[in-house]
């Protein structure tokens, strides 16, 4: 051995209560995969390695030894296994920081998915999600690690049992490097066998590049292959091989929607193995960025996973592009800058692109399956890629007032599928008495509520492309017209539709926080504009054949109204004015002329950054009867000033926002129905 250890001046410190929690269900529910604990110290001592190369590349001290790579030492008669490399280390604090608390988030998450877990499904859960060094606590009943940090002189040892605690004292180790000490636990003598090591290495670890020996007294032998598995022919390859390597090298917990595997060759040589997800991942960390993940790979050896080798809005693509035309000491300087990867870069984006085009043309209900997890990102492409806009745009699906309705008249039939389902069961007694229970109240408000749920769920998924819009276009409507808000509920109410619905023109239902930004950058689709419906006033007047004077006119009745509610309105909006839009409502707020929409100023409130308010223009009804009895009272002289302030405060609300003041108007509103209650 060539590490050693004092414990003249060893620490002891409590592991953080994650850790213990983690450690407990780790140890305690799970046997029946605890062979993954190698799997786990081996693609650390992987990363590592991986690590010190790339940090070797600017500073030449930090340079691996000739033949690096990860040793595994079985002693029998002392029941020990230790898992060495020559990677980069761990300094003291680091030791206590990566060991001592839970250092991924990806770990944290398994920790509480775990927990909520039902004890027969851990055991699977275990097999997908990488549960780090502490996987070691599963065989073993101590742990030592040994580690110095390269470029420096000092080793430290840190060792526990696992149970609540751990020390950290002096060490001495030859060269830098980690090594894992586990001293195996009685019932885990399996581990200690050559045979047992190399099979689980081969099963778990075959994409390392860096080999892997295993020493058992005087014999030594290769347990990898180091045949990264996307560069097997296809041929050789099952689709549950290539699942199983999806969940373990990116923590997944599904099967792919999409897997697509190939090498390219010619001017540029490159295999990929890329993953669409057929589900949003579970728990997105707090500080993630935008950047996409895929792992680049040079001639099978690891580079990076942030090669930025697909566009952020593809960012939920997973896997691995593997390269022959870098050269192995690639910089990070020179992952920015080289035409080779700008290559690649293209082509591996419109390879993602070809399949989805290919998918939303040949099967549109798993299309928009992924359109529901992913939908969101692709947008986000709209907005900020100019290459690539037109197509997004044409993988786009959008909820729209039309597929609403469609998706309503759909549900009746449903229901009927239930009732006569029913009918045909009639005969059973057990059926019958269950007919009896359903004239229960409670199962009927189920029933009322389940109705409710079909109706939103089948709501939630009928969509539209901007295609299929076009083709439905009124003959005099030029634009393609949208709304942008929180919820297809709020918008479904929203004032602004009313004019639109009156004269049956379709408008498209947006809900995503991105879609307050990606139809300006879109500008048009096939030659139609698309326009934000509450800055399209005058849009709706001349599809109803009104010209723009028409609408501007306020009629003579009307005028004193207009005057007093500005006078009381002052600088709470920028205008007041009559408008068509409004079949059912008295009142609407729009944008002032320029500047952002509502739903825009909304979304920049929210996320925190300066927005100051920009006053609205308040918009009225002529015809609605409330707005005709308020000039009435005007021209009798009557104050409206408080009446006002409920208006504008009910446009507000009408849109789904808060009234600007709400114990006032909520005084106001009861001073009001007071009066016209006692008044009759
Ligand atoms: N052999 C090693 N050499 C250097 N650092 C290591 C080694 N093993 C573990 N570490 C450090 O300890 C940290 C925690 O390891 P752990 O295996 O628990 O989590 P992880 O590798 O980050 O994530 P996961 O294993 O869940 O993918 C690592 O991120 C790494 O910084």
């Amino acid at each position: 051995m060539t590490e050693t250890s004092s414990s003249t001046v060893e620490e002891r410190h409590e592991f953080s209560a994650e850790v213990g929690r983690l450690l407990d269900l780790v140890v305690h529910a799970l046997y029946s995969e605890r062979e993954i604990f190698l799997r786990e110290l081996v693609a650390n001592a992987a990363d590592a390695t991986d690590r010190r190369r790339f940090e070797a590349l600017t500073e030449a001290a930090l340079a691996l030894p000739e033949k690096a790579g990860i040793h595994i030492h079985i002693d029998k008669d002392k029941r020990l296994l230790s898992i060495s490399d020559d990677g980069i280390g761990m300094t003291r604090e680091e030791l206590a920081r990566n060991l001592g608390t839970i250092a991924r988030s990806g770990t944290r998450a398994f920790g509480e998915q775990l927990q909520n877990s039902k004890p027969e499904e851990r055991p699977s859960l275990i097999g997908q999600f990488g549960v780090g060094f502490y996987a070691a606590f599963m065989v073993a009943d101590k742990v030592d690690v040994i580690s110095r940090h390269a470029g420096t002189e000092e080793a430290w040892q840190w060792s526990s049992e696992g149970k609540g605690e751990y020390s950290i004292s002096p060490a001495q180790r030859e060269k830098p490097g980690t090594s894992i000490t586990l001293h195996i636990k009685a019932d885990a003598d399996e581990f200690l066998e050559v045979s047992r090591l190399e099979t689980i290495i081969r099963k778990w670890a075959d994409n390392i590049a860096w080999p892997i020996t295993v020493h058992d007294g005087e014999k030594e032998s290769t347990a990898n292959q180091g045949t990264a598995l996307w560069r097997k022919p296809k041929s050789e390859l099952t689709q549950e091989q290539l699942t199983e390597f999806y969940r373990h090298t990116f923590h997944m917990f599904d099967d792919p929607w999409a897997t697509l595997h190939w090498h390219a060759e010619g001017t540029l040589e490159f295999t990929a193995l890329l993953f669409i997800p057929s589900m949003r991942p579970m728990f997105e960390p707090m500080d993630a960025t935008r950047d996409s993940k895929v792992r680049l790979h040079v001639k099978r050896m690891f580079i990076t996973d942030e090669g930025n080798i697909l566009p952020p809005w593809l960012r939920f693509v997973q896997g691995v592009v593997d390269t022959e035309d870098l050269p192995l000491n690639v910089s990070r300087e020179m992952l920015q800058t080289t035409p080779v990867l700008n290559r690649i870069r293209k082509a591996v984006t419109n390879r993602v692109l070809t399949e989805l085009k290919s998918r939303a043309k040949n099967d549109e209900a798993s299309y928009l399956k992924f359109w529901e997890n992913f939908g969101a990102q692709i947008k986000e492409g709209i907005w900020d890629n100019s290459d690539h806009r037109m197509e997004l745009a044409e993988l786009s699906r959008f909820h729209s007032t039309t597929t609403q309705e469609q998706a309503l008249k759909a549900i009746p039939a449903e229901g009927q599928k239930a009732e006569n389902a029913d009918k045909g069961s009639e005969n059973n007694p057990a059926n019958q008495e269950k007919a009896q229970e359903a004239q229960d109240k409670t199962q009927k408000e189920a029933q009322e509520e389940t109705q409710e749920k079909i109706r939103e769920n089948v709501q939630d998924k009928a969509l539209t492309t901007l295609e299929d819009y076009i083709s439905r276009m009124k003959d005099k409507q030029e634009a393609i017209y949208y709304i942008a808000g929180d919820s297809l509920k709020t918008l479904s109410y929203s004032p602004h539709l009313e004019g639109f619905k009156a004269q049956g023109i379709e408008v498209l239902l947006l809900i995503d926080p991105v879609d307050s930004f990606w139809p300006e950058r879109l500008g048009s689709y096939k030659d139609k504009p698309l326009r934000n419906i509450t800055q399209a006033q005058d849009d709706l007047s001349k599809l109803a054949g009104k010209t723009e004077s028409e609408e501007a006119k306020t009629p003579a009745e009307m005028e004193k109204l207009v005057t007093s509610l500005k006078e009381a309105l002052k600088d709470k909006v920028s205008e007041v004015k009559g408008t068509h839009r409004l079949v059912e409502s008295a009142v609407v707020v729009a944008p002032a002329a320029f500047g952002p929409d509502l739903q825009m100023q909304r979304l920049m409130r929210r996320s925190g950054q300066e927005m100051p308010e920009i006053p609205p223009i308040l918009e009225l009804n002529f015809q609605h009867p409330l707005i005709k009895a308020l000039a009435e009272q005007v021209e009798k002289g009557e104050n409206i000033a408080e009446t006002s302030l409920i208006l504008l405060d009910l446009a507000r609300i009408q849109e789904g926002d808060a009234p600007s003041d709400p114990p006032s108007f909520a005084r106001r509103v009861l001073v009001a129905l007071t009066e016209q209650q006692t008044k009759k």
